[in-house]
């Protein structure tokens, strides 16, 4: 579902961000991208769905290049950033069917989707407010509800759980796992180590913007947990 091989990214007169970074993410696959501040994580995702331009290397999406078919990947695509920008003069629910149009999500799909997910994260009663007077975690849920209803091949967060009430990030975990089971793959990146270990079945770790380990989440850590493998590895990795 989402290939990269041998991607690097330089910023404009900064250092090297991402080195020959290589890793493949299969249909049904729940991937945490873990790594410590600047580590590369937000580079990787922003070329992955196509938000940041870059000259080394190759990202396929269902086995379409980004280089070469921009469109055609991004609409096999979820990305939900770490901070979502909505538009602050819709309502919630404009701004979810402003999305099913951009989708072509039908009524009938759009109608059901948007109430289970919209129940599920308790948004419903708020749909109709303005998102200008959303609270940060209520801007997650709403970014993440209009991911969920196009039914992506692939869904992209950047720290999804940042914001969340434990309910709401609870909630999610399900979800992911939920839709994964369906023949969705998710990427995301992490810094709740305890959850990365127990919903997501591959796991990548980044240093200094090369993979230092990477593979299934019990070939990872062995007998250990994920968070004394993080350390060491961050450590004298
Ligand atoms: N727009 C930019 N211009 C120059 N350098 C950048 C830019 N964005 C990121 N960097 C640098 O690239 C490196 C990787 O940053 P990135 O945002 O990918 O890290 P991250 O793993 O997502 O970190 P965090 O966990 O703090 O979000 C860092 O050294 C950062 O300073």
């Amino acid at each position: 579902m989402l290939t990269i091989r041998g991607f690097s990214k330089s910023y404009k007169g900064g250092k090297k961000a991402v080195h020959n970074l290589n890793l493949t993410v299969e249909q049904g696959d729940i991937y945490g991208f873990i790594g410590h501040n600047g580590a590369g994580k937000t580079t990787t995702i922003r070329a992955v769905v196509g938000v940041m331009d870059f000259e080394e290397g190759e990202i396929e999406i269902d086995g379409i290049s980004m280089k070469k078919d921009p469109l055609a990947c991004k609409s096999r695509i979820a990305y939900i950033p770490d901070n979502p920008d909505l538009y602050d003069h819709l309502t919630g629910i404009q701004y979810l069917n402003f999305i099913g149009d951009l989708f072509n999500v039908s009524r009938k799909d759009r109608e059901l989707l948007i109430a289970k997910y919209a129940d599920a994260f308790q948004l419903t009663p708020h749909l109709g407010d303005l998102i200008s007077g959303y609270s940060h975690g209520m801007k997650q849920k709403l970014a993440i509800i209009s991911a969920l209803i196009h039914k992506p091949k692939l869904l992209v967060l950047d720290e999804p759980f940042v914001g969340l009430d434990p309910k709401a990030a609870h909630t999610l975990k399900t979800i992911m796992a939920e839709v994964c089971r369906e023949g969705s793959a998710i990427f995301f990146s992490t810094h709740v180590l305890d959850t990365a270990e127990k919903l997501c079945n591959k796991i990548a770790i980044i240093k200094e913007g090369r993979l230092i380990s990477e593979g299934r989440t019990e070939d990872v850590k062995g007998e250990n947990s994920l968070e004394d493998v993080f350390m060491e590895l961050i450590d004298h990795g």
